[in-house]
């Protein structure tokens, strides 16, 4: 009998484009190196094409899926491999840490791209593939000086190697997206690997504020958003004053946004933080 599902109404509100291209598939599970000792996680079941190629190579499966309509592909996954465990939950809400996976592999629902990448980027892992949007891919794995970098390439990159592995044309899915896609490799940098950081929480907030205004110089995009670093513009400004006449930093404050490198970046997030504190 047919299953139910071919004749579910796939949610588009959920991303449930599936991939139907077995090419596609095997791109993704040959870039993550899986092995009968990785333990994986995978969001979004959809119709399982992802989950059996991964459940086929590797020791176990965890998949976190939302629609509870996709019930019997589930069945019919695990009656096939019984090393993949589902959790019907939002993965947005699930603990990552009470999962003990080494690697990421998802066709992810395109809507929840972000939060779902920084959720990843708390969690220690050796390596994730996953499907993005091409246009949110490529912001991702942008250079300074370039109009795709912005604050997510910063974001991501003090925190990981990307790598693209390969375009996606719509005609991978069913039903087609109307947007390209684009498989990206993530590894997760070694802490030693990390730039020193007096806080991260502020420079996250001086991430934020510096490209809200990416093609201002540095100067102006701190002073037009200093509250998003909890400082009004009388405050920045002397800051700013104290940081020119230090004059110790690698870097010109006239320069524009989009050219500071993730060095620079972290070394102005330090010099405001030590100045603001007194340090
Ligand atoms: C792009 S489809 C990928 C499905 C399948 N892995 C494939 O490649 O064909 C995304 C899947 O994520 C599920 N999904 C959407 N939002 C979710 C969320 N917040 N948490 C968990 N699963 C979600 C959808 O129901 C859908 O099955």
């Amino acid at each position: 009998m047919e299953p139910r599902c071919e004749i579910m109404k796939q949610n588009k509100k959920l991303g449930q484009c599936f991939l139907k291209d077995k090419n596609i598939v095997k791109k993704a599970v040959n870039a993550a190196d899986i092995n009968k000792n990785d333990i994986v996680l995978e969001i979004g079941l959809g119709k399982g094409i992802l989950t059996k190629e991964l459940a086929k190579n590797a020791k176990k499966v965890y998949v976190i899926e939302l629609d509870m309509r996709l019930e019997p592909f589930a069945e019919e996954v695990i009656a096939e491999y019984p090393n993949v465990e589902i959790i019907w939950n939002d993965a947005l809400k699930v603990n990552l840490d009470e999962l003990n996976f080494n690697k990421i592999v998802a066709n992810l629902p395109y809507q929840i791209s972000s939060p779902i990448t920084f959720k990843f980027l708390k969690k220690d892992f050796d390596v994730a593939v996953l499907m993005y949007q091409y246009e949110f891919a490529k912001r991702m794995i942008a250079k300074e000086g370039t109009k795709e970098y912005g604050r997510l390439s910063v974001s991501v990159q003090y925190y990981a190697n990307v790598q693209f592995v390969c375009k996606v044309s719509p005609s991978a899915f069913s039903p087609k997206p109307k947007v390209d896609s684009a498989i990206v490799k993530i590894t997760k940098k070694e802490p030693n690997e990390l730039y020193y950081l007096e806080d991260k929480e502020f420079f996250e907030n001086v991430v934020r504020a510096l490209f809200q205004h990416k093609n201002k110089t540095a100067k102006k995009a701190l002073i037009n958003s200093c509250h998003e670093m909890g400082l009004n513009r009388d405050e920045i400004k002397n800051m700013i004053d104290t940081l020119n006449n230090l004059n110790l930093s690698k870097f010109d404050l006239n320069e524009r946004v989009f050219t500071l490198n993730i060095e620079k970046i972290v070394e102005l997030s330090n010099m405001l933080y030590r100045i603001k504190n007194k340090l």
